[in-house]
């Protein structure tokens, strides 16, 4: 059994997590401070659920009150740290890129402060695919370089990962970033797009498809992910000796106890299409309004998995139209629509 303290839980990852580690019987507490960026009743329904399962504990503050999450964190005593907190979203970076600098920077770096105070085994912290950013070649690699970011979301999670490999070489903290590919599924966030999709469709309310439709996502159901991460946890980075102890293909870092991982179901599925799939699951057809590309949006994202297959044995693999399937079933339920 372990103590695990995952930051977000009452976000659409971080229920997911906190849900499979319940089952499996671990003890989880859970810090999160239900920011009003997207419908606050959707994550108090999260936390509900989870409370009502044995083995939870909360504290409701933000990450940038360090003195409360150093305090929840003291108490709680984890082992572990799964930090999935943030300000999501890539969009709402052009409109509000202060609430990125907070949360995603003072947040996190307050995330890193207490894993080294409490000396946890591992820590382990949210990442996104849009640390390619401008990056052509695919499949994306936790090797290549990754220097282009295209918005203050990318930016301030590119820096997160930089700030991290420099606690994991001071301090000795084992730590995994992960970057994760669109993560969808029931639970999901209502700011992406198959949720946005789904509502407009129903309502009769006509969709954007930007780009014309010409563009790609690597979308990874929700399970998957979760499962990628709880393997991970196992999966705990050691320094090298030298970087010749490094396997082609890792991306454990010649000076810390530290690795880059991607979450992706390494398959790309174009937005029309996803749009065709999308209205056959929920049996109504779309009304579509082409645009133009949107400022800051990457035109395709594609996982190699094969590191995180390596470490774990595992690679996510629902396909798309059935994880589909399971989030509009999720979404007609939840909203009775
Ligand atoms: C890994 C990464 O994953 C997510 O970022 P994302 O991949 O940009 O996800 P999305 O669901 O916002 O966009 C998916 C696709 O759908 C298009 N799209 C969006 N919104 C509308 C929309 O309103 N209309 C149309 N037509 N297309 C849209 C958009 O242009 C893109 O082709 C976040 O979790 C982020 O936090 C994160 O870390």
């Amino acid at each position: 059994m372990k103590r695990v303290l995952i930051t977000g839980t009452a976000g659409f990852i971080g229920f997911h997590l906190a849900r499979l580690l319940l089952e499996e019987g671990h003890q989880v507490h859970g810090y999160d401070a239900l920011t009003d960026y997207y419908d606050v009743t959707l994550k108090q329904a999260r936390h509900r659920i989870l409370e009502g399962m044995p083995g939870f504990g909360k504290t409701e503050a933000l990450l940038e009150d360090a003195d409360t999450l150093f305090q929840a964190a003291r108490d709680f005593a984890p082992d572990v740290i799964v930090h999935l907190a943030a300000q999501a979203g890539v969009r709402y970076s052009l409109e509000n890129p202060r609430a990125y600098v907070e949360a995603n920077i003072v947040g996190t770096f307050n995330v890193m402060e207490i894993a080294r105070e409490l000396k946890i085994s591992h820590l382990l912290m949210a990442s996104t695919s849009s640390a390619y950013g401008a990056n052509e070649e695919m499949p994306f690699k936790e090797t290549d370089k990754a220097d282009t970011p295209l918005t203050m979301y990318a930016a301030t999670k590119k820096a997160n990962e930089v700030m991290a490999h420099s606690y994991a070489h001071l301090w000795d903290l084992p730590t995994t970033m992960f970057r994760f590919f669109t993560v969808y599924g029931p639970w999901m966030r209502p700011d992406l797009a198959p949720f946005k999709f789904a509502d407009a469709i129903l309502a009769g309310r006509p969709i954007d498809i930007y780009n014309h439709g010409e563009m790609y996502r690597d979308f990874t159901y929700v399970d998957d992910l979760v499962r990628g991460i709880r393997l991970l946890m196992d999966a705990v980075p050691a320094r090298p000796a030298s970087s010749a102890d490094i396997a082609p293909g890792d991306s454990l870092s010649p000076a810390a106890p530290f690795r880059i991982v991607n979450i992706g179901n390494s398959t790309r599925v174009k937005l029309l299409d996803f749009v065709d799939i999308i209205e056959a699951e929920l049996g109504v057809k779309a009304i579509r309004n082409y645009m133009d590309m949107q400022p800051g949006d990457v035109p395709a994202t594609w996982a190699d998995a094969s590191l995180l297959q390596s470490l774990t044995g595992y690679r996510p693999q629902t396909e798309f139209r059935d994880g589909i399937a399971k989030f509009v079933s999720w979404f007609r339920e939840y909203y009775g629509r």
